[in-house]
């Protein structure tokens, strides 16, 4: 039985029916179940094995401290991308040596706050953040650990925007140019080089660019060898993609599978940042319908969750189910399923097929990851409430915002004299 599923007519997640959620914590909540990311977090060390590495969960994809802290306590490592992220994991309980630095803008705060708790490494993105990581290592006379992230020219074969890996996107260094950034790192004497990182895209359905991207870096750890510069660890990022729709991405297994098998004997630790694969089907945002409004166009379900509570749909026009939480025989419509912020394109589904009510309490599926995390207060609106369901219990991981929560900080001016 999945941790989302239809029981005596209503949907559940885990032991606890989401009727109840909705009247005990409001709409619109996010819902997740902790068993999903428990039973995900496992499949990846179990293909992990016996071999030597870390499984670093992507905190971008959902960074709420009870998600975090139910991974801490597995075992996870983490891969973080600000100093923001990096104090999440600590609060939850993350080793901080299990934290891999990732993203394109490390400040020299972060930096220094990073070498003081000791993360794992760096995964570097160009040689002038190079300079900046020696100088702050300099200062501290901490040696800082590095993996420089290659950019290897790989087709991701994925939505432009969440693509990585491709010589015109901003991440990482040419990998034609890593030997010679390496060099640098190598001879300096405030910098460790640890490994080598990439990540080439986000929500990936075939193995073939996975399996490219190493090709390439390996090719590049023996070219450094031969200068003598010997790399612990490998590190493919995160990327594997998750069922929407009708996707089949290969089973973390077969992707681990192939991986180990193209490592072979070398002495490699792998490194792996998964996030969406993680987290996606292991959430869901239960929202309410406010109004139903017919126009000579199309039929609009007014709902009270917007896009800036899940800003899929407007940002990449993701498709995610959307969802009876009790679904009644009434007539099935095509209906624009809307939210009430003041843009055209804040939506969250188009033409769902569904029987629906002024009251009907929906469920937008799959959105565990990249859900909450990019969430904001747009119109004013306050972000959602989250709940962790574990069984017959239930855990309010975030309360749902307040005003005083979303002024705090500002304040009125004088009047003009
Ligand atoms: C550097 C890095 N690592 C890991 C991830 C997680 O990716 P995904 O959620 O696709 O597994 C991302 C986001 O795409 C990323 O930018
Ligand atoms: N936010 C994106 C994924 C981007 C991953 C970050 N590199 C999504 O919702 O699909």
């Amino acid at each position: 039985m999945s941790d989302f599923h239809y029981r005596d007519g209503g949907l559940w997640a885990e032991d606890v029916p989401l009727t109840q959620i909705a009247e005990q914590f409001g709409t619109p909540t996010y819902v997740y179940s902790r068993e999903y990311f428990e039973t995900q977090y496992r499949a990846y060390a179990d293909a992990l094995g016996d071999h030597p590495g870390l499984i670093c969960y992507a905190v971008k994809a959902n960074s709420n401290l009870g998600i975090l802290s139910l991974l801490a306590q597995l075992g996870a490592g983490f891969d973080i991308v600000s100093g923001g992220e990096l104090e999440r994991v600590l609060m939850a309980g993350g080793d901080p040596a299990r934290v891999v630095f990732s993203g394109v803008g490390k400040t020299a705060q972060e930096m220094r706050r990073a070498l003081e708790v000791g993360v794992h490494c760096f995964n570097v993105e160009s040689t002038a953040e190079l300079d900046r990581l020696e100088s702050v290592a300099a200062e501290t006379g901490a040696r800082a650990p590095v993996s420089l992230r290659v950019n290897p020219d790989v087709d991701a074969r994925t939505h432009p925007y969440i693509s990585t890996g491709l010589k015109e996107n901003k991440f990482g260094i040419a990998i034609d140019s890593a030997v010679y950034a390496y060099r640098r790192a190598a001879a300096s004497g405030h910098l460790e080089v640890v490994g080598v990182d990439c990540h080439i895209g986000s929500q990936l359905t075939e193995l073939a660019p996975f399996l490219d991207a190493l090709d390439r870096l390996l090719l590049l750890i023996d070219q450094l060898a031969e200068e003598g510069i010997r790399l612990k660890h490998i590190d493919l990022g995160g990327g594997l993609g998750v069922r929407y729709r009708g996707e089949e991405p290969p089973p973390v297994s077969d992707y681990l599978g192939a991986v180990r098998e193209r490592l072979g004997d070398r002495k490699l630790e792998l490194v792996l940042e998964p996030g969406r694969s993680i987290a996606a089907n292991g959430g869901l945002l239960l929202t309410r319908v406010e109004y139903l409004k017919r126009t000579e166009e199309h039929n609009f379900a007014i709902v009270d969750a917007a896009m800036n509570d899940n800003l899929r749909p407007a940002l990449y026009q993701a498709w995610q189910d959307i969802v009876a939480v009790e679904p009644d025989n009434g007539e099935v419509e095509s209906w624009d399923i809307v939210g009430p912020v003041c843009e055209t394109g804040d939506f969250l589904g188009k033409r769902r097929e569904l029987a629906l009510q002024p009251g009907t309490l929906l469920a937008m599926l799959s959105t565990g990851a990249y859900g909450f995390s990019m969430s904001s207060n747009y119109n004013s609106r306050p972000r959602a409430a989250e709940v962790l369901v574990d069984g017959e219990r239930t855990y309010l991981v975030r309360a749902r915002e307040s005003l005083a929560d979303q002024v705090r900080g500002e304040s009125r001016v004088p009047e003009k004299n």
